[in-house]
C-alpha cells in the first residue's frame, strides 16, 4: 500500500502525539473543531490490519421503493467490545484522558468507515442520531489512508464554510453544538485516491 505520507511518518511503530497540541478553531453557533495532523504515527499497518480484518459491511439505506448501497464500508464497535487494534484502544484512552473533563464522560464507542476509492462518500449530515441532536458533545476522528478533504456548513444548507483535508494520522474533534447546528460530509473526490479509513470515537449514546 502506498501513502503520500508513509515516507513521513507511516511506518514503524504505531505512537501518539501531544493533544495538548490541538489548534481549535470556533465555528460560531457554539460549535468548534480541533485539528491535530500526525497524531497518529506509524499508522500504516494500522491502516493495512483495519482494511484487512475489520468485518467490513455493506450500509443498505431505503430509499423510496429501492435499497441502494451507500458507498462507503462500515463497521461498529459499541460499548465493552474490544477494539480491531490496540493502537485504537490507546487512541480511545489518550482521547478521554485529554477531553473527559471538558466532555463530562468517556469516549465509548467506535464506528469505522472505509473509503475505498474517491467514489465512496458520506453525504452532508449531523451526527444525531443519539443524545447530539439535542445535547453538546464530541466525536472525534482518526483518518487513515489515502487524503480525503471533510467538509463542514452550518445546518440547513448552503455551501461548506469550511473545509479540512484530512490525512494519514490527522485526528480532528467535532465539540460543542458541531452535531446538531453544523452538518460535515465526506465529497466524492475525481482525484485518483486509493482508501480511507475514518475511526470516529464517541461517548455512548450518540450516533
Ligand atoms: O469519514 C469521516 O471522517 C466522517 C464520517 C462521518 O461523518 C460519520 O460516519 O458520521
Ligand atoms: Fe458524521
Amino acid at each position: 500500500m502506498q501513502h503520500q505520507q508513509a515516507s513521513i511518518f507511516g511506518t514503524g511503530a504505531p505512537g501518539l502525539g501531544d493533544l495538548s497540541a490541538a489548534r481549535r478553531t470556533q465555528l460560531g453557533r457554539g460549535a468548534w473543531i480541533d485539528v491535530l495532523p500526525g497524531w497518529l504515527s506509524g499508522a500504516d499497518d494500522v491502516y493495512d490490519e483495519l482494511a484487512g480484518r475489520v468485518p467490513w459491511r455493506e450500509e443498505r439505506r431505503r430509499m423510496y421503493d429501492d435499497v441502494v448501497a451507500v458507498p462507503r464500508l462500515l463497521a461498529h464497535y459499541g460499548a465493552g467490545e474490544e477494539l480491531p487494534h490496540p493502537a485504537l484502544t490507546e487512541a480511545r484512552s489518550a482521547l478521554t484522558a485529554h477531553y473527559g473533563d471538558e466532555l463530562g464522560e468517556p469516549f465509548v464507542t467506535a464506528g469505522l468507515c472505509h473509503y475505498r476509492d474517491g467514489r465512496d462518500s458520506v453525504a452532508w449530515h449531523g451526527d444525531r442520531i443519539g443524545r447530539g441532536d439535542t445535547h453538546d458533545t464530541m466525536v472525534a476522528i482518526v483518518s487513515l489512508g489515502e487524503p480525503r478533504a471533510l467538509l463542514l456548513r452550518p445546518r440547513g444548507g448552503g455551501p461548506a464554510t469550511v473545509r479540512r483535508p484530512l490525512g494519514h494520522g490527522d485526528l480532528i474533534v467535532m465539540g460543542g453544538s458541531c452535531q446538531r447546528t453544523w452538518d460535515h460530509a465526506i465529497p466524492k473526490t475525481r482525484a485518483d485516491v486509493g482508501g480511507r479509513i475514518s475511526v470516529q470515537f464517541r461517548p455512548r449514546g450518540v450516533r
